[in-house]
């Protein structure tokens, strides 16, 4: 494609560089081949500016990049320097004009915890109809075997939102194998970066804001802004906004969209327990296995049994329910279509097979809201001792470790802290910062140590809850990448416990 025609609107293009024809592009001088363009943008780690030199050793045939001015060397190269305010925004809307095909149906959720579950939740509702879906997330691109897509293997970064490059290229193989609809969880991290700029997004959906990420966003307020964009922003002109108003911030969102006026023609459907919800939450009730939801909609009351445990499953599910109404699927479809639903893996999932006939949960909560819904959820299941284990990511937000130390002592009976995925940081240090705020903690690490010593200590009427990894299959220790899952560590550990009771 002509630098002309990619950039068109976009950027001020010099004559000379106009005809320039661009095979690719990349925010990565890593990933820059021969007739690429290279945006070198300002990160958080680093700057992408350092990398022009590597770019065009590489291959890149233009340079985009912000308006600071130009310094020896850059100052001087023969390779085209074109200059935006946004570089990160005209590359995701270069990208998408270069890929440019994208499936008719795209449906974007945002919120600190329930992403994964409701873009799951909404593609098999998806899915269930015939319709093919997909979802692209925290568990990679689900719903399409990309191992079988022509060779073109969608290789997208272990991001719960993928940058702008890989997101439209991925997005074109996709639409070759046929996906029409596409659900896609927008991280906060993603939004600020602009990755989902360039994409039409037709319907977009909030879970809850609460505390996570602010060594990245700084406050509340500046990640309650990030997570706006979304629907301040990039949700298509007459697309539907589907909000929980049970969360101040939903409620906060709502009223800034109303305020926009009618000239974007936003469809707003609210959901919760408030009583002015379209939506209305009456009662979720556990029994046995299942939870009894019933939701008040236009005046009709729809009951509906879902196999899944937690009140916020619940939530989730209705989320996917609403979206999947406003893609047009009947509300028999939608609403109805929840009780076949299958939890996403590592939420809430259950180990099954303990010698004593305790109950072993492993759950992705990594975050103090999460840690209290998991627990909360749990609590009435428990008739002996509530046990939680878990510990806290390295490199992330440190202020959320005594809180999730405090959560666990006031919710748990028995308090286990271990590693989550230590990164760069010391393991020692990010226990101690969550066992201060739990007097009750016992520290027992590696994990896999702490979960057989909570395995062999549980009897009967006991439940454990493993929190923070959920799915994941590796474990992070400084620059090593270790094979670890809670659900098989547990599962092999109850597994050598009935051996040895035989
Ligand atoms: C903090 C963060 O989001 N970092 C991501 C981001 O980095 P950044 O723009 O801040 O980049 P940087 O490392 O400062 O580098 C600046 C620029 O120099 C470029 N560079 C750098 C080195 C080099 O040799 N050549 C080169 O061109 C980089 O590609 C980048 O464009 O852009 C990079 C390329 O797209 C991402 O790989 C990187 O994700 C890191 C690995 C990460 O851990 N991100 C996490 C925090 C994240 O994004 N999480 C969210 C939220 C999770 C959730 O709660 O759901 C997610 O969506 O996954
Ligand atoms: N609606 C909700 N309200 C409160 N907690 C929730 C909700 N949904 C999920 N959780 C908790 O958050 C955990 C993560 O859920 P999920 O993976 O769906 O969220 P996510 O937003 O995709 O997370 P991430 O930011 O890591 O991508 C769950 O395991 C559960 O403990
Ligand atoms: N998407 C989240 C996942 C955290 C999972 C937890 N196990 C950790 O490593 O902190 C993040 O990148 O912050
Ligand atoms: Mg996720």
């Amino acid at each position: 494609m002509h630098l002309s025609d990619l950039l068109k609107n976009l950027a001020d293009i010099p004559d000379q560089a106009a005809s320039i024809k661009i095979g690719g592009m990349s925010e990565n001088s890593r990933a820059i081949k021969p007739g690429d363009m290279f945006a070198a943008v300002a990160g958080s780690s680093t700057d992408g500016r350092i990398y022009i030199k590597a770019a065009i050793d590489a291959g890149a045939r233009v340079i985009l990049t912000d308006m600071r001015p130009l310094e020896a060397p850059l100052d001087d190269l023969d390779t085209p320097i074109i200059m935006v305010e946004n570089p990160r925004l005209v590359l995701a809307k270069a990208a998408a004009r270069f890929w440019h095909k994208q499936p008719g149906m795209i449906a974007a959720v945002t919120g600190t915890n329930g992403k994964t579950s409701t873009t799951d939740f909404l593609r098999q509702l998806w899915t269930r109809v015939t319709w093919q879906a997909s979802s692209i997330g925290t568990l990679g691109v689900k719903g399409t075997d990309t191992r079988k897509m022509d060779g073109k293997i969608l290789d997208l970064p272990k991001l719960t939102t993928p940058d702008s490059v890989s997101l439209h290229s991925a997005l074109s193989p996709l639409c070759d194998a046929g996906v029409t609809h596409l659900a896609l969880e927008a991280s906060s991290h993603g939004l600020v970066q602009q990755r989902l700029d360039g994409l039409n997004i037709h319907i977009a959906a909030f879970t809850n804001l609460t505390q996570d990420h602010l060594d990245h966003h700084n406050d509340m307020e500046s990640y309650f802004i990030a997570k706006s964009h979304l629907f301040m922003d990039l949700l298509m002109h007459a697309g539907a906004a589907i909000i929980n108003i049970d969360d101040p911030y939903g409620r906060r969102l709502c009223d800034m969209l109303t305020a926009q006026g009618d000239a974007r023609q936003i469809v707003i459907q609210t959901f919760g327990f408030a009583d002015d919800a379209d939506f209305q939450i009456e009662k979720i009730t556990p029994i046995d296995n299942i939870l009894d939801m019933s939701v008040k909609h236009d005046g009709k009351s729809w009951h509906i049994p879902l196999a899944m445990s937690g009140t916020f499953q619940a939530v989730n599910a209705l989320t996917a329910g609403i979206m999947a109404y406003m893609s047009g699927l009947p509300l028999q479809d939608s609403l109805g279509g929840l009780a076949y639903l299958k939890p996403a893996p590592g939420r809430m999932q259950t180990v099954t097979g303990h010698p004593q006939g305790a109950q072993i949960v492993v759950d992705f909560a990594h975050t103090p809201d999460a840690l209290r819904a998991a627990l909360e959820a749990l609590r009435p299941e428990v008739s002996h001792k509530l046990y939680v284990l878990f510990g806290c990511g390295g490199d992330r937000d440190p202020s959320k470790r005594a809180l999730m130390g405090a959560i666990a002592d006031d919710a748990a009976d028995v308090v286990i802290v271990t590693d989550d995925n230590p990164r760069s940081e010391d393991p020692a240090s990010i226990r101690s910062a969550i066992m201060a705020a739990s007097p009750k903690s016992i520290e027992i690490f590696p994990r896999d140590t702490a979960i057989k010593t909570a395995l062999e200590q549980l009897v009967e009427g006991d439940v454990l809850l493993i929190a923070g990894k959920g799915h994941e299959t590796v474990q992070l220790i400084g620059d090593e990448t270790l094979p670890f899952s809670d659900i098989s560590v547990a599962s092999r550990i109850i597994a050598d416990m009935k051996e040895a009771h035989k």
